[in-house]
Formats: C-alpha cells, sequence, structure tokens
C-alpha cells in the first residue's frame, strides 16, 4: 500500500540553484555486436523528474550509464544545458543502488566531504557541505560514524548526500531504493520529494516500481524490451500532491503503465521461448530477471 507524499511547503528551490535540462537525440548504444538500445530521443526539462520504467534488462543503466558519461553512444548525442557529455562530470551526481560505494574506512562526515575535498574545497567549505547535505538527509547526527554502523536505508541517505555535494545539476538515480525494505523504501521516496524540492536538481531515476515511479515522476518514459530497446511512452503525471499511487486518480495512468510494461515484459519472455504468460503472475520467478518486481506489479489478468 502507497503512503501520500506531503509535499514541502518550504520547498521552491531552497538554495536557489536550477537543475539543467538534458537531451537525449536519437542515441544508440552497442557492447560489440551488441544492440543495447536503439535512436532513443528524451527532452527533460531543469529541474524535471524523469522516472524510466522498463522490463528487467532492457537497458535503462545502459541509458543512464551514458548520461553519466560512462558509456559512449555509437550513435546520437547527449547534451546537457547545450553541452555534450564526454565523461564523467561532478555536474552529473550518479546514485547506485547499493550503497557498496561508500568507503567504509572513512566516517559519514568523510564520505560526504570526499567530493569537494577532490575538488579542492577548503576544510571548512568541506564540512559545511558535508553538514549542509547531511542534514538534508537527516543523518548530521551520523557524521562521525562508520558505514558499517549504519542501517541499508541510512547507508542510502548517505550514498545520496554525497552526490548531493557535489551540487550536481542532474542527479542520476538507478534503481536507488531497491535493495530497501518496503517500509524503509516508502520513507526514502518521501525523502526523496523533499530532497529533490529542496535542490531543485534535474533527476532521471531508474525503477521497477510503478507506484514509485507515479509518486515520484512528471514524466514517466517506459522503455521497450530489449535488445535494441527504444521508448514506447512517454506520460505526463499530472497528479496533486499530496500524491497516492492508489488513489482514483491515479488509476487510469497506472492501468496504462502495468499494460504498456506488461506488453513488453511478455514480449521479452516470448523472445527468449518462455511462456509469456509467466509475465503475469510468475513474473517475480522469472530467473533472467524479466519480471522480478515487474512481475508483482502486473498483478493477474483480471487486473488488466
Ligand atoms: N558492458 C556491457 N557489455 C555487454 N553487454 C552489456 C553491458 N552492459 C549492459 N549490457 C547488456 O545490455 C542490456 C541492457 O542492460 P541494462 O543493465 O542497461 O538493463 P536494465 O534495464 O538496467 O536492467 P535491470 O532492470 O535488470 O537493471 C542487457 O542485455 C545487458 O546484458
Amino acid at each position: 500500500m502507497t503512503k501520500a507524499i506531503e509535499a514541502d511547503p518550504t520547498s521552491a528551490r531552497a538554495d536557489g540553484r536550477r537543475g539543467a535540462s538534458v537531451r537525449v537525440d536519437g542515441v544508440d548504444i552497442r557492447f560489440g555486436s551488441f544492440h543495447a538500445v536503439r535512436d532513443i530521443s528524451l527532452d527533460i526539462a531543469a529541474g524535471e523528474f524523469l522516472c524510466l520504467l522498463g522490463p528487467s534488462g532492457c537497458g535503462k543503466s545502459t541509458l543512464l550509464s551514458a548520461l553519466a558519461g560512462f558509456v559512449r553512444p555509437y550513435q546520437g548525442s547527449l547534451t546537457v544545458d547545450g553541452s555534450p557529455v564526454t565523461g564523467p562530470d561532478p555536474d552529473l551526481g550518479m546514485v547506485f543502488q547499493s550503497s557498496e560505494a561508500l568507503f567504509d574506512w572513512l566516517t559519514v562526515g568523510q564520505n560526504v566531504a570526499f567530493g569537494p575535498r577532490m575538488r579542492g574545497r577548503s576544510r571548512a567549505e568541506q564540512s559545511a557541505l558535508a553538514d549542509e547535505y547531511l542534514g538534508l538527509v537527516g543523518l548530521r547526527h551520523c557524521a562521525g560514524r562508520f558505514p558499517g554502523q549504519l542501517s541499508g536505508g541510512m547507508r542510502q541517505r548517505v550514498q545520496i548526500a554525497r552526490v548531493l555535494a557535489n551540487q550536481p545539476r542532474v542527479v542520476l538515480m538507478d534503481e536507488p531504493f531497491g535493495a530497501l525494505d518496503a517500509q524503509t523504501r516508502q520513507v526514502m521516496q518521501e525523502e526523496m520529494t523533499r530532497i529533490r524540492q529542496a535542490t531543485g536538481c534535474t533527476v532521471v531515476f531508474v525503477t521497477h516500481d510503478i507506484d514509485e515511479a507515479i509518486l515520484l515522476a512528471d514524466r514517466v518514459a517506459v522503455m521497450t524490451a530489449g535488445p535494441a530497446a527504444s521508448i514506447k511512452a512517454v506520460y505526463p503525471v499530472d497528479l496533486p500532491g499530496p500524491r497516492d499511487a492508489s488513489a482514483p486518480e491515479a488509476a487510469e495512468l497506472r492501468r496504462a503503465l502495468r499494460q504498456d510494461i506488461g506488453e513488453e515484459v511478455r514480449k521479452a519472455l516470448r523472445d527468449q521461448g518462455l511462456d509469456p504468460e509467466l509475465g503475469t503472475d510468475l513474473g517475480a520467478e522469472v530467473g533472467t530477471g524479466l519480471g522480478t518486481k515487474l512481475g508483482a506489479d502486473l498483478g493477474t489478468e483480471e487486473d488488466r
């Protein structure tokens, strides 16, 4: 059951910074002879929150990695405020599903101050930034602890604070709450809305969870099954806050997303020579991960 999110009344881009616009134009990505994504074009406005949904293995992370400058497109262009993405850049912050990216031998405060330190900021600035962003994720009191002394949800918050301390204009999030238990995930979703509003960053957020996309996104882009995955549809999420993905106003969008994803999961299953009916209630057990969380989201035939 999804809980409503309370919008932060003091939101309005508190630190005065703005996100950057992102343009994905005719992007093709290949790994050797494998064609991962094909002809993807997306215009993401400055400060927008775009969720990428799609069957497991379709290429969501690949597209995100290209946006982060980790993967170079075979064809097409990626630009941020009109400048081409040529490699990793502190303006493009990446949050991964696993918080293993944290440095276990550094304290939480040192982890968050790491980016500013690498960029030559003074000790006072490092500490002010760590304090500010740990405060934003509600972990100022944990600055002196080590990551191993925190829960999974707290570590994920530290990861978010560490990315935000670089003051990126675009935050790329690859299933950041996917490894968390349902309750922590819900809290993190609420936090995310507040953090996004406080920073004004543009966010591109990969998820398997339709309800999560409805709760968080300004728009949801659905990808087709791979290989050579493309964009199947883009939906605006025109719902008032506080949002509740199970509310009647969200029903039509939820149904459309489930139908789109269902079609793509079943197509992927067929392409693998598996029974497409597995994509209904057995999706969660599909060994290839085609269903995973989507399997649960797809529900039964009666739901559709
Ligand atoms: N470095 C690589 N070399 C070869 N193939 C790759 C590489 N990275 C990804 N792929 C392939 O590209 C396709 C897309 O992978 P990707 O991880 O982007 O999918 P995804 O939609 O993010 O999956 P999931 O939802 O399961 O995380 C997959 O078939 C994957 O095996």
